[in-house]
């Protein structure tokens, strides 16, 4: 094992694991202690028996097959094997030993992991089958990974063996999932081999080699997976009369994997295609589809395993025909499996990617080769040297990029490398973009459209991105039997005028325009979309458009293209949710064939040759400075100084996932322009988009867009028919659009009048709420005063301030009513002037004496305000003086009667006193007599 973490036990545990398969087999070398011949042992060894168990496996005819054996030597054989490892009866006991090695692999999802008792089982093999992305190649993925954790993260610590029939692996996938959980993704990859099958022939020679390998390699290998197990016997075995050959073919290499798995205790993963199933209709069978391989395939899986989409990101995982499962279901989350390929690793969600950069260079052309320029770019898979001389005297150029593409790679593979996995992306719903930029004749056109001459809708092998783009969307949209639609648009950007290619009516006045999306990116409005019905007819809709393009023959290029052009294919996907809501998936890619970059003194463009490629290289020059302010995370990106770049805004540092192809030449006479185009391409590569998939709309909505559409286009038709649409010459309607914006302003100043108005109004009535809370101040005030002057003179204050506060109360409702009216009467105004602005302008005289009339009557209506309250608030203060002279002189008057009533009592007091001193006096003297009488 490599590199990976060890967890502690680790050592202990491979010797387990070591002691556990001397269950499962003994080395074929072994009977070679037992008389056989080491020939014999190498000739068995290359039919795949690389072990004891294995001459078990196979019958005496098909040992007897392998050349050299006769007979006898595999009686011999036979009777060997039996003597080293007992082929017979075992007791259950034994037996439930063997199966408690069975390890399990888990597949990343704990729902799944439950569903399955743990995960893949080894010794078995484990079907995944569904419709395309359904997940079954990313779980092939993670198995590969996990089956390398130890065992307490699930995983077996073994390595894995994949063999590809399809394209399908990705080392890239096995990076992010290795990242995932956490170990080195070099040691990832390492653990896994590798093959890509290329016929079913191929497919079991392969296997056959893997088996030997196991053997070798003992208890080190616990998966193998074949992504997919079929593919190869449907394109190998076309048509009825071959379908008994195949199957039998299939059934054979179905024996050897369930023998493999069992023999070297691994864990066999396989992955299938999907079929409808005519028969499912008459049952009333809900899902009418089945995989493919019939009975040859059901009987040999131990577990199979249907994989279809869910709602959103969701996959659902069922089993069927499991020896000891439940039919369950369980949900797979996918949002970390949006990686496609190499080249389009795609973190979700709001993550920034890097835009992908690839390069082609052609090969020298006519003129280059009469020139005797010779070749100064040499390329690599990833890399591109640019030298100026042979001998390197002047130092050399080397650029790194996504991908290179050399004069010698074909359109095909120019297509299969670059535009599937964008292709891929469309369809689940992303937008992208893929531009052809470079210097004047190096390639853009014939990259993008390349020959689109079609026979019997087979394309042309120098048939372009464009026309293969639609043939792989009908197909794998076919295939995958999904409800779909697709629609193009082309329009080209000449001179900084934008045209619509597909427009039906060149001289149609609506003019294309660039307006700005919720995200503040320009978009494009009012370009016809041809809703195409098959891949031929997209084709078919792009050359009528091509011939509107403007083209002409220059010194560098017979054939150049003298404008930009945008040609745009949106993609419809149904999908029905399992709440039986069907939502439409919507996919876009916008294909970009740039206009080429022209040093004009070396072009020798004159005249109108002379000012396009000045536009050009203008607009060119922009999109140079927005790449390099996007390069520099400058605040500022001029996207707005160019349409070129309005229409790119989205696509460079946008939402949008984009590739550029830049397009360089060979020859050294081109030094200048081919290190120019990449320099820019090389700047290009740090450019970041945050691509987010497009919301699903429902059906619903999109139905009811296509009636509007079709309802504008048939009162369109109407009209043009009948000829009772309104005509008018192009001076009138400039006139009238002049009248409709002169009216606009207008209205637009009468608003800021009428707001001022208001304005005005709210401040009154503001002033006038500050003036009640002084009055309610006053009256806590003399609430206050309560304690001081007792109840009466409080309840008479109470009632005086009740009294005003009615009138205050009235005089705002009045104000607020009056507001109220004012806002109707504004509202129905602008309403009026709105809806009738396009009448004559003696209506709006009439609005605007109304309105003239209204401020008037506002203000008349607000000075008598202001004088009512003003009177209101002199009665006011005049009366609260009065009362506070009561207030004053009635506490004078509570003084005096204190003075009086205390200087009173203190007379009263004083007498009192008095008296009660003379009657104390004759108290006293009484005594004394009374003492005086007793005495005597
Ligand atoms: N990879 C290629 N293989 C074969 N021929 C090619 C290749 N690339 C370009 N050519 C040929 O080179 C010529 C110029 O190509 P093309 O018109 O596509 O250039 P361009 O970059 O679009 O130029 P312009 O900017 O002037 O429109 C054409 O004759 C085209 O067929």
């Amino acid at each position: 094992m490599n590199e990976i973490e060890q967890v502690p036990d680790q050592e202990a545990e491979i010797q387990e694991f070591e002691d556990e398969d001397e269950l499962f087999y003994t080395e074929i070398d072994e009977i070679q202690n037992h008389g056989i011949g080491a020939a014999d042992i190498s000739k068995l060894k290359s039919a795949g028996i690389c072990t004891v168990r294995a001459i078990h496996m196979t019958t005496r005819k098909n040992l007897c097959k392998i050349k050299g054996l006769s007979e006898a030597k595999v009686d011999k054989l036979k009777e060997t094997a039996t003597k080293l490892q007992s082929a017979s009866f075992m007791t259950a006991t034994e037996f439930s030993l063997i199966r408690s090695k069975v390890m399990y692999i888990s597949t990343g999802s704990k729902s799944l992991d439950a569903l399955m008792g743990g995960g893949i089982p080894t010794m078995s093999i484990t079907e995944a089958f569904g419709e395309f992305r359904t997940g079954k190649t990313q779980i092939a993925h993670t198995l590969s990974v996990v089956a390398q954790l130890p065992p307490v993260m699930g995983g077996t610590n073994g390595k894995a063996a994949f063999i590809d029939t399809e394209g399908t692996f990705r080392p890239e996938r096995i990076k992010s999932i290795a990242a995932r959980f956490g170990i080195d993704h070099e040691a990832a990859l390492e653990n896994i081999i590798f093959a890509r099958a290329y016929t079913s022939e191929h497919q079991m020679e392969l296997i056959i080699e893997l088996a030997a390998r196991f053997a070798e390699e003992r208890g080190v290998y616990r998966l193998l997976v074949i992504d997919s197990i079929i593919a190869l016997f449907r394109t190998d075995y076309a048509g009825r009369g071959e379908l008994a050959e195949r199957q039998q073919k299939l059934n054979i290499m179905l024996s050897r994997l369930i023998k493999i798995s069992e023999e070297f205790n691994v864990a066999v993963y396989i992955t299938n295609q999907i079929q409808a199933d005519p028969g499912s209709n008459m049952m009333f069978v809900s899902d009418p589809r089945k995989p493919i391989g019939g009975h040859v395939l059901a009987h040999a899986s131990t577990v199979r395993l249907y994989l279809r989409k869910g709602r959103g990101d969701e996959r659902v995982a069922k089993v069927y025909d499991s020896p000891d499962m439940p039919e369950a279901e369980a949900p797979i989350p996918m949002k970390r499996k949006r990686r496609r390929s190499n080249e389009h690793s795609v973190k979700e969600g709001e993550k920034a990617i890097n835009i992908q950069v690839v390069v082609r260079c052609r090969a020298r052309i006519e003129r280059e080769i009469a020139a005797n320029s010779p070749v100064i770019v040499k390329t690599a898979a990833r890399e591109l040297q640019v030298r100026l001389n042979p001998l390197d005297i002047l130092p050399h150029k080397t650029y790194t990029f996504d991908r290179v593409f050399g004069p010698e790679v074909n359109q095909k593979k120019v297509f299969d490398n670059v535009v599937v996995p964008i292709l891929n992306e469309v369809r689940a719903g992303y937008n992208c973009t893929l531009f052809a930029y470079g210097q004047t004749s190096t390639g853009k056109t014939f990259t993008m459209e390349g020959n689109l001459n079609t026979n019997n809708d087979i394309i042309s092998s120098d048939a372009g991105v464009i026309p293969r783009a639609l043939h792989n969307i009908y197909e794998t949209l076919e295939e995958e039997s999904a409800d779909f639609s697709v629609k193009v648009s082309y329009i080209e950007l000449y001179n900084e005028e934008l045209k619509d290619l597909l427009s039906s009516d060149d001289t149609d006045p609506r003019k294309l325009k660039i307006l700005d999306d919720n995200n503040k990116k320009g978009v494009l409005h009012g370009h016809e979309e041809v809703l195409i019905q098959n891949a031929e007819h997209g084709i078919r809709v792009l050359k009528q458009g091509s011939i509107k393009r403007h083209m002409a023959q220059t010194n560098y290029n017979k054939n150049s293209s003298r404008s930009h052009s945008v040609f745009c294919i949106t993609v419809h996907i149904k999908e029905t949710m399992p709440d039986g809501e069907d939502l439409l998936k919507v996919g876009k890619l916008y294909l970009v064939d740039l206009a080429g970059s022209e040093n004009i003194s070396r072009t020798g463009a004159e005249n109108i040759r002379a000012k396009e490629a000045g536009t050009i290289n203008k607009s060119l020059l922009t999109l140079g400075r927005c790449i390099n302010s996007l390069n520099e995370h400058a605040i500022h990106i001029p996207y707005r100084e160019s349409k070129l770049t309005r229409l790119l805004q989205d696509s460079l540092g946008g939402r949008t996932k984009t590739c550029i192809i830049a397009t360089i030449s060979p020859a050294k006479q081109s030094y200048e322009e081919t290190l120019s185009t990449l320099d820019y391409a090389h700047r290009a590569k740090n450019i970041q988009n945050k691509p987010v998939v497009n919301q699903r709309v429902t059906k619903k909505a999109l139905i009811k867009e296509y009636i509007c559409e079709i309802e504008r286009l048939k009162a369109d038709l109407t009209a043009a028919r009948e000829k009772n649409g309104v005509y008018i010459s192009k001076e009138e309607f400039d006139r009238l659009v002049d009248e409709n914006s002169d009216l606009n302003n207008k209205i637009n100043q009468f608003i800021a009048v009428d707001n001022h108005n208001r304005n005005a109004f709210r401040e009154f009535s503001e002033s006038l709420l500050s003036v009640t809370s002084q009055f309610e101040s006053k009256l806590d005030e003399l609430k206050s005063m309560h304690i001081v002057f007792g109840e009466s003179m409080v309840n008479k204050t109470n009632e005086f301030m009740e009294n005003h506060a009615m009138d205050i109360a009235e005089c705002l409702k009045y104000i607020n009513d009056r507001l109220d009216q004012f806002d109707q009467q504004r509202d129905n105004m602008e309403h009026l002037l709105k809806t009738e602005e396009k009448a004559s302008s003696s209506l709006y005289e009439e609005l605007i004496k109304f309105r003239q009339e209204t401020t008037k009557n506002l203000i008349q209506k607000e000075q008598e305000l202001r004088t009512k309250s003003t009177t209101m608030l002199e009665n006011l203060k005049h009366e609260l003086s009065v009362q506070f002279d009561n207030i004053r002189s009635f506490r004078e008057k509570i003084d005096e009667d204190v003075k009086y009533m205390v200087k009173s009592t203190q007379t009263h007091i004083d007498s009192q006193n008095r008296t009660i001193i003379n009657n104390k006096d004759h108290t006293k003297e009484a005594i004394e007599d009374e003492v005086n009488v007793k005495n005597n």
